[in-house]
């Protein structure tokens, strides 16, 4: 659906040049949740920007449903960008008009007439779960509610693609979680491709298929999500993951646990997929003699199916510990024996 090809932004600045955007290749199938993380100033919003033309590349090409952005008119552009909408983190409503005429407003510019978009508002309306609030100003909204006008509105024309950028930011995180169950609805239910732009691995882990990991301009890793958080490369990606699988109380856990024992051995025991729900403490305690004291445990479920991390104290004999260790590396589960935090 999306092929970016040697993709480059460059700004000329009074401070000099800067490249926000270098040199990037990348491909989106259609239907895909597709998610670029990414620190501050990494180039994420550049980047997703370009997707749409509001920013123009300084080299490379942008191809959305076979046609190249770059090479367009003025008009070709114009009919190009109502199928590939957008929502944004602070939503871009117009404040003086109301739920329905904000949803309404793309219709009128495409010359949609009046019947028919009255028609097509309300559909709208009860797609996002906005019913009873299309007489209401922006004003008079939560900000869960403002997006979900901001994403009727992206819908109107019925896109191909749906660019976010950063539209959970400003959310609290269960206004974050109903929006973010919306879009996968709306996935689900249009087949719409959705491009996303984040700095929370949380938005990536609960809807993406697959991630890049953006840092200074460039992709330094990119893959489906579960492949990704089972086996992140980089060293930005590993803190990213660990927003999700780890939380802060782990690290004072085994630093604490480090400094009292010095018997058995303490790791990480890393699920994915059908692994996640299998009772492998229990066979592992049945078959060795070693006790197991269970320190921190989740599982998180991807788009692409659970993951879990566990971390574990596993005391005994040497010989004992070692031979359980090797039992779950056996089983396919990664293990990662942890001396210092
Ligand atoms: N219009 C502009 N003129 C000059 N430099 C710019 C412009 N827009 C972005 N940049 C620079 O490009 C780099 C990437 O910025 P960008 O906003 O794309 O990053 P980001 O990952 O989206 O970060 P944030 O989440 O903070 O917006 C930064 O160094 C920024 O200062």
């Amino acid at each position: 659906m999306i092929t970016l090809s040697s993709l480059k932004k460059i700004f000329q600045t009074k401070d000099g040049i800067v490249t926000a955007v270098d040199n990037i290749n990348l491909m989106i199938n259609e239907g895909e949740i597709y998610g670029i993380i990414g620190y501050s100033g990494a180039g994420k919003s550049t980047l997703i920007r370009m997707l749409n033309m509001l920013e123009r590349p300084s080299a490379g090409t942008v191809q959305v449903a076979g046609k190249n952005l770059s090479q367009l008119s003025k008009k070709e552009l114009r009919l190009a960008r109502q199928e590939i909408s957008m929502i944004f983190q602070h939503f871009n409503l117009l404040w003086s008009r109301t739920v329905r005429e904000n949803i309404s407003f793309p219709l009128e510019i495409a010359g949609v007439p009046k019947e028919k978009r009255k028609e097509r508002v309300e559909e709208l309306i009860k797609l996002v779960g906005l019913e009873g609030r299309g007489e209401s100003y922006p004003s008079q909204l939560s900000g869960g509610q403002k997006q979900r006008v901001g994403i009727a509105r992206a819908l109107a024309n019925n896109p191909k693609v749906l660019l976010c950028d950063e539209a959970t930011s400003a959310l609290d995180p269960k206004t974050t979680d109903s929006i973010l169950d919306l879009l996968v609805d709306i996935n689900q239910k249009l087949g719409l491709t959705i491009v996303l732009i984040t700095h929370e691995m949380h938005v990536i882990r609960k809807i993406c298929h697959r991630v890049a990991v953006m840092e200074n301009g460039n992709i330094v890793e990119e893959g489906p999500v579960l492949e990704v958080f089972r086996q992140p490369t980089q060293e930005m990606t590993k803190e990213f993951v660990k927003q999700v699988t780890e939380p802060e109380e782990t690290v004072e856990t085994v630093k604490h646990l480090l400094e009292e024992t010095n018997t058995g051995k303490i790791v990480q025991l890393t699920f994915v997929g059908g692994d996640a729900e299998k009772p492998l403490i229990t066979e592992m305690i049945r078959a060795f003699n070693i006790d197991i004291n269970i320190l921190q445990g989740k599982i998180s479920h991807t788009q692409n199916g659970p993951y879990g991390a566990l971390f574990v104290h596993i005391d005994g004999e040497d010989t004992e510990v070692e031979k359980a260790i090797e039992f779950v590396r056996e089983k396919q589960v990664k293990v990662e024996v942890i001396s210092n935090v």
